[in-house]
């Protein structure tokens, strides 16, 4: 579960985001919308620990009964997709995802099968040895959200993934992600301009 208390952000004594509040469960995703400027990027930047010196910021963040604020970036367990993939292009597929999974798996073996088993799930077999220049901007897309699952976040982010996508596309990838982040069964918090990106059944906080 990831509880947001009392967040207040302020950049030269303007709020920015004003005593938000909110807590999504695990396997449920929560939009955040809101004009241009509004901040939605801003406030995901404090939860992945990685807020501008320029801005100040009260509240808490909790996640599974942790406060995780107060922690460095790497020890919060959050993951965070953006509209671009931010594939590394001087490593193949494979190698872009196994650097993800957490360290704890040591053997090459292990790691190996874990790459392998992703791609399978998300039918990219045999996509390992592809260099990312090769893929379509689709393939990069799901390469990136299986990248972010699989170093086990306890949280995803999604800041407007979908946008860069066309019409088409944009709906398969939304299912592929829904479908990635219901396995994983983690709470999400999702920014978007575009209405169609809500999932069903999701709370929506409008800034
Ligand atoms: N590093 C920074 N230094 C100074 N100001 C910043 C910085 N990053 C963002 N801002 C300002 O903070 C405000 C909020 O920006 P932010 O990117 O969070 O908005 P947003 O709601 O995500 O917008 P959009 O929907 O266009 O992506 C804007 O006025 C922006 O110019």
């Amino acid at each position: 579960m990831l509880c947001v208390q009392d967040c207040t952000i302020t950049r030269n004594s303007r709020s920015l985001i004003h005593a938000l509040n909110f807590t999504v469960s695990a396997g449920e995703v929560l939009t955040l919308m809101g004009p241009s400027g509004a901040g939605k990027s801003t406030f995901l930047s404090w939860i992945i620990g990685a807020l501008p010196a320029e801005f100040t910021v009260t509240g808490e963040l909790w996640l599974n009964q942790q406060r995780r604020d107060t922690l460095p970036t790497e020890r919060r367990n959050i993951g965070i997709l953006f509209q671009d993939a931010l594939l590394f292009d001087h490593l193949n597929v494979g190698q872009n995802l196994a650097m993800a999974i957490p360290a704890a798996v040591k053997s090459r073996e292990q790691r190996q099968h874990c790459v392998e088993q992703a791609l399978e799930n998300a039918q990219l077999a045999g996509f390992s040895r592809r260099d990312p220049a090769t893929l379509s901007g689709g393939e990069r897309a799901r390469i990136s959200v299986l990248r972010a699952l699989l170093a086990k976040p306890e949280a995803l982010l999604l800041d407007e993934p979908f946008s860069r996508l066309d019409q088409t596309l944009r709906e398969q990838f939304r299912q592929f992600v829904w479908q990635q982040v219901e396995q994983q069964a983690i709470p999400v918090v999702l920014v978007t301009h575009d209405p169609q990106d809500i999932p069903p059944d999701g709370q929506i906080i409008t800034l």
